[in-house]
């Protein structure tokens, strides 16, 4: 069932448009995940009911709540910068919310503030002062005062950006757990991939004020729709050809190299441009030439990122491609400027379609 709806929602900011058709199903973590600018915050505050649409619908639980104040909307909310009031403790910082809605009584102020502290390891901070707290503590506060006076709705926009990214995983993890124990509804915004991957049951990736996909994130992963799509979640290296015949379930391609064969997996015709991309960690290198899908080239570049090594790839006509190894499958640190052959399998081969959308914004 929807818990949101945002129906033809349209947001104009002078010549920056946000269009966005966005069903979030009770219970889940969707994550709005796309660069600087793209309007993932201005989606969030025009679900906080912080922006005005210029036209379009909301509905929470099937119920219009376009004029319905912010602060009725029982949604609730952790921005970046998640601060807290820092005169109060953290018993008074978790209670702020409950206390506004005048309908606690204090033993269940008391009780729903020690529960809450217990589910995320921080039993005893009651008497605390945000100042006597690390910025991981202090985040954990944020959301359990986002959520202690029982949403129906939690927007957390960024809200681990502010931290080192050995916390950032860990706490990502706890959101996660207790958003799951809640069941609370939750959107979530950043611009990280691999954030977005790690915590969503489903992901709206934005480009430029627009929906590019929707899944769940082995689907974004796997199967991108769009160029866009491939290069903004995970690293892939993209070849374009025209399409010189079908061979059994496969299309044989006449790229700037030579002929790549890969699986027929949507309908074009012989001529037919097409584009396809293949994931650094789903080919490899070789001293010699492999049967099929060989690309010939020079190493321009390793990065040592201790499991994995990163290799860039040149090849004649100039085009750099990105190969991972996993180090302890081969020891395959090469010097700059050697000769070497990409492989790439037949299956790690995937089309995108052409962007099934025109873009209302400049830049696109
Ligand atoms: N009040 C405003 N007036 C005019 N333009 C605005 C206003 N707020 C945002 N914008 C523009 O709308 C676009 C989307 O901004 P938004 O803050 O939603 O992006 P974002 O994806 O959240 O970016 P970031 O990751 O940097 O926070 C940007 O081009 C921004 O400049």
């Amino acid at each position: 069932m929807d818990k949101l709806y945002l129906k033809n929602i349209v947001k104009r900011y002078d010549d920056w448009v946000l269009q966005m058709d966005l069903h979030v199903q009770s219970g889940e973590i969707m994550t709005l995940l796309g660069p600087s600018g793209c309007g993932k915050t201005t989606t969030l505050r025009i679900i906080a009911g912080f922006i005005h649409i210029d036209s379009g619908h909301l509905y929470l639980d099937e119920r219009l709540i376009d004029d319905v104040p912010p602060y009725q909307r029982n949604i609730g909310v952790v921005f970046q910068d998640y601060a807290l009031f820092p005169h109060l403790n953290v018993m008074k910082n978790i209670a702020f919310g409950m206390r506004m809605k005048k309908r606690y009584t204090k033993t269940q102020i008391r009780d729903r503030v020690e529960e809450l502290l217990s589910l995320v390891g921080l039993e005893g901070y009651e008497q605390r002062y945000p100042d006597q707290l690390s910025g991981g503590e202090q985040q954990r506060i944020a959301l359990l005062r986002a959520i202690a006076p029982h949403p129906e709705f939690l927007l957390l926009d960024e809200p681990l950006s502010a931290l080192d990214f050995q916390l950032r995983k860990r706490l990502r993890q706890e959101i996660q757990k207790v958003q799951r124990q809640l069941g609370i509804t939750t959107i979530f915004v950043t611009h990280d991939q691999e954030e977005a991957l790690s915590i969503s049951d489903r992901i709206t990736v934005m480009n430029n004020g627009q929906v590019e996909q929707i899944g769940a994130p082995v689907e974004i992963y796997q199967n991108p729709k769009t160029e866009y799509v491939a290069q903004f979640v995970g690293m892939s290296n993209m070849l374009s050809g025209i399409i010189l015949h079908q061979e059994h379930n496969c299309y044989v391609v006449q790229t700037p190299h030579q002929h790549m064969i890969i699986p027929a997996q949507q309908e074009y015709l012989v001529h037919d441009p097409i584009t396809f991309f293949f994931r650094p960690e789903e080919s490899y290198l070789s001293v010699t030439p492999q049967e099929k899908n060989t690309i010939h080239g020079v190493i321009v570049g390793q990065e040592y990122l201790g499991a994995e090594i990163l290799t860039t790839i040149r090849s004649k006509d100039g085009q750099e491609y990105l190969v991972s190894n996993y180090i302890k499958d081969e020891h395959f640190i090469q010097q700059a400027g050697q000769a070497i052959y990409l492989n790439i399998p037949v299956n790690a081969c995937k089309t995108v379609g052409p962007a099934a959308r025109t873009s209302l914004n400049p830049g696109a």
